[in-house]
């Protein structure tokens, strides 16, 4: 008979239940330095030393089992079996962070009052020896009851005990302890103290170098200014570390597109081949440097511990608009993509609070934007400095950031006095230790990402070009007709076109805005696509996307579709994963509808600002 094995890995945020899942299965599970990183259950296969296979469960960190927030509500189901097509795990893994192990004792009785055959993961033992704790884990083990297993999970430190263990507690799963202590809150942070008092044999002070960080990143007057020039150095550097990068990608494109155009006959198959795959993609996958440069900086941010305390700071302008630095983490994480942005809010436990952040998440400028963002600036501002170390670039690129930021902020506290109404939450969030980021973490970090946005140029935005094509295709022109007069796809332009007119917007644009309602980036495939398939010269054809942009539209039109694309919702993925997590399409519309109007009517301020002033 085959048994279902299982075994869950609980404990509060942060102690490393994700970094102890990806050593035990060799999974690539997300972990980060602050609370709330993990919010959904994964599953993952562990072998014993018997050589039967476990399935393992990673869970999202809780504070107890009474839950408060959605993402502890998958902690209490899972560990009570009440998960939806979900067995009872037989094996809790309790996590415990050594160097804050006072607090996480608290948690570790609730999960232990369950009677369930457990073993302790006494993790980031380097961090409590580093802190100069020295810890006595047979003292522990006698005050759980339980046997306590000291692991570095980052360093595999530990792993062979702890699978040992496992093995070991589901075979006596029958005479597990049971200790049923059932004490209220109070009780129970008091027995926390009296055991982490007996587990800790010495303790010499060496917080000197934490506190004397905190005390400058966290003052109000420093440490908001920190903050800031943190995120403007990333801006920066997204455009000034990139350039030689990008140039190798569009010389290669450039290069395999001479190459094809030479040694294919002249026939609708090149004109596929250069036109729509490597014009459109190829446009795209140039800015893969800047998007790796931006994630560096997130992933420096998620590892050394600053997140937390860019949301500790954050909390008082977030009250400002009746949300909380809770908030902040969620639209930090939607800097990289709304997606798992929108998916981290389930770390808020007030509703309102909630669906307020989801509704905003949106406005915080997504790496996807990135690719059209750049490409208007390359064209059409030019590459000075404006100040010492500051290019005028990099400065249009934070104020575009910005822009997003300002806008959101003043839709939340719209909502929050109108749809979403309520006070503001208080903020409590523990602050993770400092961590130097480790390289092999960053790096996978980066390579993750690199291929998440090659997936993505190779699937999504490659298939929405190629039906562009397709249609910007044919029918063929009459010899004098330009292609995109004749094409079906100039017949659905001609027919946005009006809508579009009153804000600046050209036929190509109105032409690429619909496919990239998949995802931003095809804006710049569906136009430089556009712009290959109507090239009427040889000349023309030559000259690459930026080139076309500078000689066919105005600054003003190049301005509003910067704006347009700072409110604009034009991600179908946002759009559905808005849908699941609010349960309905009620806000998925609703969220749609106010930022397509704060699109249009911000694109045409701008345009028409811009004529005013005589750009
Ligand atoms: N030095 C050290 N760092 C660790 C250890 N285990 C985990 N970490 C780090 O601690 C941080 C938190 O790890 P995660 O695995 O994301 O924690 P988690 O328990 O899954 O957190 P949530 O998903 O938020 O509940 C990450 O930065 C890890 O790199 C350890 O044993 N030693
Ligand atoms: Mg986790």
């Amino acid at each position: 008979m085959t048994r279902h094995r299982t075994a869950a890995l609980v404990g509060n945020p942060n102690s490393g239940k994700s970094a102890l899942f990806n050593a035990l299965t060799g999974a690539r599970q997300k972990i980060a330095n602050y609370p709330g990183v993990t919010v959904e259950r994964k599953a993952g296969r562990l072998i014993l030393p018997s050589g039967e296979p476990v399935e393992l469960i990673d869970l999202p960190g809780a504070y107890s089992l009474d839950a408060a927030s959605p993402d502890e509500v998958v902690t209490e189901k899972a560990v009570q079996g009440r998960l939806e097509g979900e067995v009872r795990p037989e094996v809790l893994i309790l996590v415990l962070d050594a160097a804050n192990l006072e607090q996480h004792l608290v948690f570790a009785q609730e999960v232990l009052e369950l009677g369930r055959p457990t073993v302790v993961a006494l993790n980031m033992i380097d961090l409590a020896e580093r802190d100069g704790l020295t810890l006595d884990s047979n003292a522990l083990e006698e005050a759980l009851g339980v046997p306590v297993i000291s692991t570095v999970a980052v360093r595999r430190r530990g792993l062979d005990e702890l699978t040992a263990a496992i093995a070991a507690a589901e075979t006596h799963a029958d005479d597990a302890p049971n200790p049923n202590w059932h004490l209220t809150l109070p009780e129970r942070r008091l027995a926390a103290k009296t055991m982490a008092r007996a587990a800790i044999l010495s303790r010499s002070a060496r917080h000197t170098v934490a506190n004397g960080l905190d005390r400058l990143l966290l003052n109000p007057w420093i440490g908001p200014l920190i903050l800031f020039a943190f995120l403007f150095v990333m801006f920066q550097a997204v455009f000034a570390w990139a350039t030689p990068f990008a140039d190798a990608i569009d010389a290669g494109f450039t290069a395999l597109s001479a190459f094809v155009s030479s040694e294919m006959p002249q026939s609708i198959l090149r004109d596929f081949l250069t036109q729509g795959i490597i014009a459109g993609v190829g446009s795209v996958v140039v800015f893969l440097p800047q998007i790796l440069i931006l994630f560096f900086f997130i992933l420096i941010m998620e590892a050394s511990g600053y997140m937390a305390r860019a949301a500790f700071l954050m909390d008082r302008l977030m009250a400002g608009v009746g949300l909380s630095g809770k908030s902040f983490i969620p639209l930090l994480s939607s800097f990289a993509c709304a997606v798992p942005g929108i998916m981290a809010t389930r770390s808020i436990s007030d509703p309102k609070d909630r669906l307020t952040t989801i509704l905003i998440a949106p406005l915080m400028t997504c790496s996807a934007r990135l690719p059209v963002y750049a490409v208007i600036i390359g064209a059409f501002i030019p590459a000075t400095t404006v100040g010492p170390g500051i290019g005028l670039q990099g400065l249009v690129l934070f104020g575009l950031y910005v822009s997003g930021i300002v806008g959101a902020m003043v839709a939340a506290l719209l909502l929050r006095g109108t749809l979403t109404k309520g006070a503001a939450s208080g903020f409590i969030m523990e602050m993770p230790r400092y961590q130097l980021p480790r390289l092999r973490d960053v790096a996978i970090g980066l390579w993750q990402r690199a291929f998440v946005f090659l997936r993505r140029a190779g699937t999504i935005i490659l298939s929405a070009t190629v039906a562009l094509w397709i249609l910007l295709s044919f029918p063929q022109a009459q010899p004098g007709q330009s292609q995109l007069d004749a094409s079906f796809a100039g017949k659905i332009a001609d027919g946005i076109a009006p809508v579009l007119k009153p804000i600046g917007f050209n036929r190509e644009i109105g032409l690429a805005l619909i496919p990239a309602m998949a995802a931003r980036e095809v804006a710049v495939s569906a136009l430089a696509t556009t712009y290959a398939v109507d090239a009427r010269t040889e000349a023309e054809n030559d000259r690459g996307l930026i080139a076309r942009l500078q000689a066919s539209w105005s600054l003003p039109t190049a301005l509003a579709f910067l704006a347009w694309f700072v409110f604009a919702p034009q991600c179908l993925s946002t759009i559905a994963v808005t849908r699941r997590e609010t349960n309905g399409w009620k806000w998925p519309a609703f969220m749609v509808g106010y930022l397509f109007g704060l699109a249009y009517l911000f694109a045409g301020i701008t345009y028409w600002s811009a004529i005013a002033l005589g750009f």
